[in-house]
């Protein structure tokens, strides 16, 4: 199923969720979207469901406009942060739920609730009361409800915030392989951006109802268009800038940089992410400087390094045990006109 977004504009009184958001996502795709607690990633995929109607704007799924639709009418389906499961009934009834609305055959019901709870690995599970369950396996129960019906589309707001971060690691590879094997789309929140980088064919970053950044999580990760993308995902040092010379710029502390082409602007934000400082560099280097070593974290595969380049506090990360002076040199940042 194709779904794209034109315009989508939601107001609730003065104050403005969704400011204008398009964007299409193509058949079978893992589309994530990711930012901030009110960002307004819910209030989207309730528009996209159906439970919420935009002030302008339409949805389209392969290329008929939604509008007229009903939620049940729109072959896309919701899976919530919380679960929200019928607590009375056992698994088995909490997956075969919507399957009776729609009037399935009984023996069809049988047939595909327990091929679903087998794809999850909580067939055993089947005539267990929910509420005796762990957060992990209502999860995945969860998840085999939305699964068991037809829908194309699965719209999922933050499923697996509520588990801990083991749990959480096992679910999101299984979702990924689940996406793959039906060719499914995923529609997926998250205000991880961990999550959002490792489970994506596309992602789409909001800050404040508006779109920051659309693409690939290579595209986005690598060349974002944005300073609030930029600094969102990764381990990142946002610092202050301005002019110095034709192609340099400079802190208040006198931390220059030398750039490839001349900037347009005289006040700059910089994002450098951690890992593009690299320790160890020669004096010839390009952007090297002398630092001085802070603090230090073990992180098991690496360190995360506190340094002190010229007056400037940076976060660096290396695989080196490194002590307390060392040559850096800045191998990549991003810039951008603070105007
Ligand atoms: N029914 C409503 N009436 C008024 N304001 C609302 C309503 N629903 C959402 N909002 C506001 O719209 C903004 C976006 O909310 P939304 O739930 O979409 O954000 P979110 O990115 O999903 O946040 P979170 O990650 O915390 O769930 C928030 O500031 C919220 O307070």
């Amino acid at each position: 199923m194709k779904i794209r977004l034109e315009n989508i504009t939601k107001k609730y009184g003065d104050f403005v969720a969704l400011d204008n958001v398009s964007f299409s996502c193509e058949d079978g795709e893992f589309f994530s979207v990711l930012g901030k607690s009110g960002s307004g990633k819910t209030t989207l995929i309730r528009i996209i469901a159906g439970l919420e109607k935009p002030d302008s704007g339409k949805v389209f799924f392969n290329d008929q406009d939604i509008a007229i639709l009903p939620p049940h009418k729109r072959y896309a389906v919701m899976v919530f942060q919380n679960y929200a499961l019928f607590p009375h009934l056992d698994v088995f009834e909490n997956v075969a739920f919507g399957l009776r609305e729609r009037r399935m055959p009984s023996a069809e019901i049988q047939k595909r609730v327990s091929e679903t709870l087998r794809t999850l690995n909580i067939e055993d599970k089947i005539r267990r009361e929910v509420s005796e369950l762990s957060g992990g396996e209502q999860q995945r129960v969860a998840l085999a409800r939305a699964l068991a019906l037809d829908s194309r589309v699965i719209l999922f707001d933050e499923p697996l915030s509520n588990l801990d971060v083991v749990l959480r690691r096992e679910l999101q590879k299984e979702l990924k392989a689940l996406q793959r094997e039906t060719g499914r789309n995923f529609i997926y929140i998250t205000h991880d951006q961990e999550e959002a980088l490792m489970l994506s064919d596309k992602l789409m970053v909001l800050e404040r109802g508006s779109v920051r950044e659309l693409g690939t999580p290579v595209e986005v990760y690598e060349s974002p268009k944005s300073l609030f993308g930029a600094s969102f995902i990764g381990l990142t040092n946002v610092l202050k800038f301005e002019r110095a010379g034709k192609n340099s710029i400079k802190t208040e502390t006198g931390l220059t940089l030398s750039l490839e082409t001349e900037p347009t602007g005289d006040e700059f934000d910089v994002v450098i992410r951690a890992e593009h400082i690299k320790p160890s560099c020669g004096n010839a280097e390009k952007n090297a400087f002398h630092a001085k070593i802070k603090a230090s974290y073990f992180k098991g595969s690496f360190f995360e390094y506190a340094i002190d380049v010229q007056g400037i506090r940076m976060t660096m990360i290396a695989t080196e045990h490194l002590k307390k002076e060392v040559q850096i040199c800045i191998k990549k940042f991003f810039i951008f006109s603070d105007e």
